[in-house]
């Protein structure tokens, strides 16, 4: 049977102590509800002792119904010279009223002597007393010796002694800190293989900082050592360069060591989890993470392309699905035919890689894209392109001419009028606006000149619009790559225009996206 792995989620406490980040009473509780829907063992949700927010999400955190996770309460040890039960700290930590607590404890003898400016023997004192005292009031314990390898290294038998302090207190688990995150993966391993055999009964935690980018590192050598609970956060949120992420953790000890931590179904909604926590915490998701991210199993290289098209394996060290993630293959001007070709055949089925079309779609593809184009951000227009080079695409409407007037100062913050003149069914269609730019006066008109033939266009919203200089050495002269997102609240697509004038490059990713629009809202205009 494989050895189960806990997984311990503190992305509530050390992660709301990453800069930027500060969670609301409601986010904590979204995040708590997700995290135990994603089978995650232990949350440690915040210090009652800190701050009143954290105090008030422990007496609500109790009318959610959880299932896996059970909720912790994270303090220090008493402070100097007083009894635990006389220590304000702990007791807003009981006040929290949870089943399991955690308690950091210091285990370097530097910072015993000049961080908490006390004697050795008192903070071996303040680590038992603490626990002591909190298995008198029933709480399962366990217990974070800060600086755990720096302390080891600097003078392993004190370290040891914080260690046996807590265990003789009654603590249910050790937990070996990387505090400051400075330490590599063989030294991980090798302490936490001697703490392990010390310790045979009791379980072994590893809770490690990213500070040299080797967090997730460290956490699985320490797994592979004998620990048995993980600490880490979503995303890898946390103080400083962050946490150990847990988003990473989990299927590596589970798919690549064998482990089990959470159920295959679980681990199937880890993608989706991920990019909720990054959402609820306002930091913006990282689209090259590792197993969930938007890049993860991206592929851009022509070759790389032909070979997943024959076998995913070729390039791709899990299946997607496995974690909830899903396979993405780019258009670009470093992209062969295989590339193009299953999306060639969604148009005409008989095409194939050697197929005059294909051949001529990518040579026409790479041209764009040497222009400045960039299709695999914008498949909407890569699709739009393909209809109209296989000669598939009837226009819904041309272009007659536009006209645009920009006045400063602008009254009532309209400074921008567009004229529109399309052909739309033989007959000429215009259309006027005014707006508080160029490019939304253009989107207006071009609506109001479509809208007697199209009522479908009305649903499209615009969701995102980024222009990109291209040659700046051009500087006023250089051309400009514009990228539209549209929805229409059901789905969402990105279209491209390039010109040397932003107003034309706006106004062709502005077709683009009116023309994808109506294509797929009812295709008719598609020659058969
Ligand atoms: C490695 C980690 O991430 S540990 C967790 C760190 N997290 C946080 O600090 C976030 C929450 N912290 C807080 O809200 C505040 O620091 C509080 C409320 C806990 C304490 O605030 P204050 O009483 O004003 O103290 P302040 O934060 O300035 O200083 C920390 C004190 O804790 C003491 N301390 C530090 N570690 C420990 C410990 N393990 N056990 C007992 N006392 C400790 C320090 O020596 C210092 O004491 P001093 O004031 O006598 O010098
Ligand atoms: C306990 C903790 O957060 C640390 O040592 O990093």
């Amino acid at each position: 049977m494989s050895r189960r792995v806990i997984a311990y989620d503190s992305t509530l406490r050390d992660g709301a102590q990453a800069q930027g980040v500060s969670f609301s009473v409601e986010d904590k509780l979204k995040i708590v509800q997700r995290l135990d829907e994603l089978g995650i063992g232990y949350v440690e949700a915040g210090n009652p002792g800190s701050n009143p927010k954290d105090l008030e999400f422990f007496t609500r955190v109790g009318e959610l119904n959880l299932r896996h996770a059970k909720i912790i309460a994270f303090g220090s040890t008493r402070r100097i010279g007083i009894t635990a039960a006389e220590d304000k700290n702990l007791q807003s930590l009981l006040s929290a009223n949870t089943q399991a607590v955690a308690i950091f404890g210091k285990s370097w003898d530097y910072q015993v002597t000049d961080i908490l400016r006390t004697s050795l023997q008192e903070n071996l004192a303040m680590i038992g007393d603490t626990i002591a005292y909190l298995k008198a009031q029933g709480k399962e314990v366990v217990f974070d010796a800060e600086h755990f390898y720096d302390g080891y290294k600097a003078n392993a038998e004190y370290a040891l002694q914080t260690l046996q302090a807590a265990a003789d207190a009654g603590a249910d688990v050790l937990v070996l800190c990387d505090t400051n995150g400075g330490t590599f993966p063989d030294e991980i391993f090798a302490i936490t293989k001697t703490v392990v055999a010390r310790y045979p009964l009791l379980q072994i935690g590893i809770h490690c900082h990213n500070d040299c980018d080797m967090a997730v590192a460290n956490s699985v050598a320490a797994i592979q050592a004998g620990a048995v609970q993980v600490q880490g956060t979503m995303n890898g949120i946390g103080e400083r360069c962050g946490n150990a992420n847990l988003v990473s953790i989990i299927p590596n000890v589970q798919l690549k060591l064998g482990f089990e931590c959470i159920s295959g179904a679980q681990l199937a909604e880890l993608t989706a989890a991920a990019r909720f926590v990054s959402e609820v915490a306002n930091v913006a998701f990282n689209d090259k993470a590792p197993y969930v991210g938007y890049d993860a199993f991206s592929h851009k290289g022509g070759m790389h392309i032909d070979a997943v098209n024959k076998n995913p394996k070729s390039y791709e060290h899990i299946s997607p699905n496995a974690v909830g993630n899903e396979r993405h293959i780019l258009v670009s001007e470093v992209a062969g035919r295989g590339a193009i070709l299953s999306k060639l055949q969604q148009i005409d089925p008989t095409l194939t890689k050697e197929s005059e079309a294909a051949i001529k779609i990518l040579e026409h593809l790479k041209a764009l894209e040497h222009e400045g184009y960039q299709f695999e951000s914008a498949e909407s227009s890569f699709e739009l392109l393909m209809q109209k080079l296989l000669g598939k695409f009837q226009p819904f409407f041309t272009l007659k001419q536009y006209s645009v007037d920009i006045h400063e100062p602008s009254a009532d913050g309209m400074n921008s009028s567009v004229t529109v003149h399309l052909i739309v069914e033989g007959q000429e269609s215009g259309g006027s606006a005014q707006a508080d730019g160029p490019v939304d006066a253009l989107d207006q008109a071009m609506r109001n000149a479509l809208a007697p033939f199209y009522p479908a266009i009305q649903d499209i919203k615009l969701v995102d619009y980024k222009v990109r200089v291209l040659d700046s050495n051009l500087a006023t002269a250089a051309k400009v790559r514009v990228m539209i997102e549209s929805t229409d609240q059901q789905t969402n697509w990105t279209t491209i225009g390039v010109s040397t004038d932003i107003i034309q490059a706006s106004w062709l990713a502005l077709k683009d996206a009116v023309e994808y629009k109506l294509l797929n809202a009812g295709k008719t205009r598609v020659v058969a």
